[in-house]
């Protein structure tokens, strides 16, 4: 049996996939085989020595120690892609309450409540306070065009307003994606300079954060709305309070409120909601238990952060995966252990990524647990498993 924990709700339509016959689903494991995460933070938490794979039911990894993980051979997923729309209907909704003062005049209106027949008037007389442009015609600045972005993009082409891009790291796959109108920032600061409104769709890595402080916000149009669906890290918190209160950006939207934040009018906080709808819930459960059962049943793996994908068919009747560092000699002196005990390779799969290399190796017989043991021995190799595919 698999033991499976969930450190998050996860949807029902993705645990059911795991067939009850082989695996145990709880959230109190204190040493499983595999962990389904959301948004828990795991980077203090203990890991088991069983543990072989986490898959996030979502984009981020930033709550994962992913480095950690790829030294313990710990094979870590997402699920690109299955809560972008989600997001992208959220960030519509950022830009139409960053312009205009919908969420405000709400709470005006439920505070005259008890003004009985004068509410028709009253409404009509202050309405003017809460006016706000419109997006049409407006430049929007997309910071990162991978999955949400690019449908962001296109969103907002649909709206009639002018878009303007920064991914120096696009993917081939973005790009088809991209609708042409879409224009190619060269720089992260012509795009700063040109927007009137700013969103955000890049990870938090060392890389991006505090991706937007100070120095950027000197360097924006007046009064620009910035939008965070991505990560509260990105955007220095002092820094843009002290440019609210400038008069430098006008509006900041975040899904990544802190105390600080929500003592300021002009931010519109959001609870973190950018993929709760069922449609993404679903669409992410569905296609983490997908990759994990593949890993864990098959050895192999896709939309893998820290591993290479590495996919292959079952082609004998016991499959060894191996994780070793990604440094000279170590096929041969892999697959030299299994000739010197006449192991017979049927098929055999070797890729990388970075420091780890990932083998898939298919073999006629079985693999004995000193065979096992040896080659744990070898320098270099960070994990061995040896699965029965008749036995999944
Ligand atoms: N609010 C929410 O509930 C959600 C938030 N997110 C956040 O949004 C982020 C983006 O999600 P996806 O679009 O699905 O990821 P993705 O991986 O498809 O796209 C990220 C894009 O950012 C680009 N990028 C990386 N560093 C960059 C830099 N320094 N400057 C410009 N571009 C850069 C990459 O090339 C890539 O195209 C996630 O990492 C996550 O943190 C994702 C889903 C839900
Ligand atoms: O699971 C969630 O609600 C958060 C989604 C998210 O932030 C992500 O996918 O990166």
């Amino acid at each position: 049996m698999y033991k499976i924990q969930t450190l998050n709700k996860i949807a029902t339509k993705g645990l059911d996939i795991f067939p009850r016959d082989k695996y145990e689903i709880a959230s109190e494991f204190s040493n499983p085989d595999a962990i389904l995460v959301r948004s828990a933070k795991m980077h203090d938490m203990p890991m088991g020595d069983r543990l072989l794979a986490i898959a996030r039911a979502g984009a981020g990894t930033n709550n994962i120690p992913v480095e950690k993980c790829t030294e313990r051979g710990i094979v870590v997923f997402n699920t690109p892609g299955a809560n972008a729309n989600s997001v992208k209907e959220l960030v519509i909704a950022g830009l139409l309450i960053s312009s205009r003062k919908i969420i405000r005049s709400i709470e005006w209106v439920r505070s005259i409540a008890d003004r009985g027949d004068e509410i028709p008037a009253l409404v009509e007389k202050e309405k003017s306070k809460f006016a706000g442009p419109e997006l049409k015609g407006k430049t929007l600045g997309i910071i990162g065009l991978g999955a949400i972005g690019v449908m962001v993009a296109n969103a907002a082409i649909a709206l009639e307003m002018d878009v303007v891009g920064y991914d120096p790291y696009i993917s081939v796959e973005a790009a088809w994606g991209l609708s042409s109108k879409v224009r190619r920032a060269g720089t992260l600061e012509k795009l700063i300079r040109e927007a009137d409104y700013i969103s955000l769709h890049v990870p938090l890595t060392d890389d991006t954060r505090g991706l937007l402080n100070y120095e950027k916000f000197k360097l924006m149009k007046k009064g620009v709305k910035i939008l965070n669906f991505a990560r509260g890290g990105l955007v220095n918190n002092q820094d843009i309070l002290k440019a609210i209160e400038e008069g430098l950006v006008d509006r900041y939207v975040t899904d990544f409120p802190d105390e600080t934040l929500l003592k300021c009018e002009q931010v519109i906080p959001i609870p973190h909601l950018g993929a709760s709808t069922p449609e993404a819930e679903e669409n992410c459960a569905v296609m983490a238990v997908k990759q994990l059962r593949d890993f864990l049943e098959k050895g192999n793996i896709r939309n893998s952060v820290n591993f290479p994908n590495c996919e292959m068919d079952i082609s004998g009747n016991t499959r060894l995966v191996i994780a070793n560092k990604n440094i000279p000699d170590m096929v041969r002196k892999i697959t030299a252990v299994l000739g010197e005990s006449n192991i017979n390779i049927s098929d055999m799969l070797n890729k990388h990524r970075n420091s780890i290399a990932y083998n898939i190796i298919d073999v006629d017989g079985d693999i004995p647990d000193t065979l096992m043991h040896r080659l744990r021995q070898i320098e270099g190799v960070i994990m061995v498993r040896c699965i029965k595919p008749e036995n999944n």
